[in-house]
């Protein structure tokens, strides 16, 4: 099987400071994959150079057999890449249909279909009785999912999700859990997700890859990855540190 997302030994400088270390990774089509480690890990980072953010300084990146690297981010999403940011973005006087059309349109110019495409995501996300709804108006759970929604509006092949499910609640981690899997396992979109909340990771993910200080320190099933003493360590000193919680 060949990867959909194939990233080989991309690095990324702030000033001084390595917040990328030559990491590699590759991403098989149909799967979701979690990237965790502690705060400042370089966890975004690694998203930002995926998304096309950042440019690596070092290495390559390559979706569906194709170089990214160096693209714009809009070229990017357009290829079939698509992602969330942590700080939720919602356009906020926005209704949330309108938030919805805005990322149909960029592969359904015709409004009508594009209105519908955005009218199934929304369904599919429980937020269509609250489409008439501006997005500032909305509950954190309901912002974290509209978040969602422009995303997969955009039809991707891969959709990258930064901390959905920071700051709600165990119900309603749960809710974004079997969303998140009903469209891997029945629309086939591969996922790849930094999470924070264990719980969800666990529930979702095939393959876990840990970063600390910039670099990857272990990778593999979720079973083997938590129990491992390096990814412990790791989370040692912070406030919640959720493997050594589960390990
Ligand atoms: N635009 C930037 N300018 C300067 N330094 C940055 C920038 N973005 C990130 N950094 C630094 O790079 C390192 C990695 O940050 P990054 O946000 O990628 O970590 P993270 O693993 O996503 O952390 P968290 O879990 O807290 O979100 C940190 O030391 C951070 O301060």
């Amino acid at each position: 099987m060949s990867a959909l997302l194939s990233v080989q030994g991309v690095a990324k400088r702030f000033r001084g400071l390595l917040a990328v270390d030559h990491v590699s990774l590759q991403v098989q089509e149909g799967s979701v994959f979690a990237v965790i480690g502690p705060n400042g890990a370089g966890k975004t980072t690694l998203f930002n150079l995926i998304a096309g953010v950042h440019k690596p300084e070092a290495g390559s990146i390559a979706f569906a057999g194709e170089r990214i690297d160096g693209l714009a981010p809009d070229a990017i999403c357009r290829r079939g890449l698509a992602r969330t940011f942590q700080i939720v973005r919602p356009f906020p006087h926005l209704s949330v249909m309108e938030n919805a059309l805005v990322g149909a349109l960029l592969h359904e110019p015709d409004i009508e279909a594009a209105r519908s495409a955005a009218a199934d995501v929304l369904r599919r996300l429980e937020l269509w009785d609250k489409r008439d709804q501006q997005a500032r108006s909305l509950t954190l759970p309901d912002r974290k999912r509209l978040e969602v929604a422009r995303a997969l509006c955009t039809r991707p092949r891969l959709l990258l999700l930064d901390e959905v499910m920071a700051g709600l609640r165990p119900t309603e981690t749960d809710r974004m859990v079997a969303v998140l899997k009903d469209l891997n396992r029945n629309e086939g979109v591969t996922i790849v997700l930094i999470e924070h909340v264990m719980r969800a990771v666990m529930a979702l993910a095939d393959t876990i890859h840990v970063l600390a200080h910039g670099a990857t320190i272990a990778e593999g099933a979720p079973e083997a990855v938590t129990r491992d003493p390096r990814v412990i360590e790791s989370y040692l000193g912070q406030a919640d540190h959720p493997v050594g919680a589960l390990g």
